[in-house]
């Protein structure tokens, strides 16, 4: 993005503001160019006050944004879409959507406009730099998917994937941080039973998780690889693993992604 670029993110609430953070911290824009939307808009005082641009007309939002990014929820889609038709200029203005579960054809039938759409499904994360970001598009130009592709690189690792995935991404990585901060959590539950402070055993247990996914991501190893070399014969490892899997650890995670997957299938079209 240059300079003279603006941004607008159309729904700023967990997302929307998670994206603008990130951007603003990894240097991307600054935060006057970027315009935050939201009904309420009172609840953006705070990022006001930061030098964003702050408001609940989304209509003038669009207007001088050169991205536009949709952050509303599924069900609240339909109605700002229809809201912001006027400002939509198909020739200059890039849509990008993290809305779950609303394809790129769905997004332009609504608005009834032949727009480039590129869809986004980052995490959390992504206010921090550490998002895993998945991008789809069905009629994205290589121009475009290159700057989505670079835009979301700034804040964290991106993957190119076929549109008809974009619902799996949103369970495995959006939906999937809370996974793991869960986890995260229990284990904490866990070392406080045996001993520690709750703040040190959140401290322990969330360093411990950041040490097996980046022995994973800098190594290219497997899980199971690493596990190997933690379960020493006939000890404590192993025997707290089978007992997790005796409790169906593996199979709950498993679980849990294939309904979170179903359910991101059905947040929009369910309300049509
Ligand atoms: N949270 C996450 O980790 C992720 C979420 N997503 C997707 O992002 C979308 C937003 O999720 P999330 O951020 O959690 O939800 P939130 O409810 O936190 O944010 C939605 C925001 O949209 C605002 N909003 C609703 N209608 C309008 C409108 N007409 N004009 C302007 N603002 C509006 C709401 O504020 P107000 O009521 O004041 O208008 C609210 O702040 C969803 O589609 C979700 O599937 C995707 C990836 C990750
Ligand atoms: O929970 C949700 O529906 C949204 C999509 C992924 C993360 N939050």
């Amino acid at each position: 993005m240059n300079s003279q670029q603006h941004i607008a993110i159309l729904g700023s609430g967990n997302i929307g503001l998670s994206l603008a953070k990130g951007l603003v911290k990894a240097g991307i824009c600054k935060p006057q160019q970027i315009t935050l939307t939201r009904r309420n808009v009172g609840a953006l005082s705070a990022y006001a006050e930061m030098g964003y641009h702050t408001t609940d007309n989304n209509l003038k939002a669009v207007r001088k944004a050169d991205y536009v990014v949709l952050a509303v929820l599924p069900q609240q889609l339909n109605k700002l879409l229809d809201e912001i038709r006027p400002s939509i200029r198909p020739e200059k203005q890039l849509l990008i959507s993290v809305v779950s579960g609303v394809s790129c054809a769905d997004i332009r039938q609504q608005l009834d406009l032949n727009v480039q759409v590129i869809r986004a499904m980052p995490n959390t994360a992504i206010a921090i730099g550490q998002s895993m970001t998945c991008i789809a598009t069905d009629n994205g130009t290589p121009k475009n998917i290159n700057f989505a592709r670079s835009f979301f690189e700034t804040v964290g690792v991106t993957i190119q994937i076929n549109e008809e995935l974009m619902t799996s991404a949103t369970a495995l990585c959006a939906c999937g941080i809370a996974f793991f901060l869960r986890s995260i959590r229990a284990a904490s539950q866990g070392g406080t039973e045996i001993g520690f402070h709750a703040h040190d055993a959140l401290k322990m247990a969330a360093q411990t998780a950041k040490g097996a996914a980046d022995l994973l991501l800098q190594l290219s190893s497997h899980p199971e690889q690493e596990i190997d070399k933690v379960t020493s014969p006939s000890g404590c490892t192993i025997a707290g693993l089978n007992e997790m899997e005796h409790n169906g650890f593996s199979s709950a995670m498993i679980k849990g992604i294939k309904l979170s997957a179903a359910k991101a299938g059905d947040l929009y079209h369910k309300e049509q």
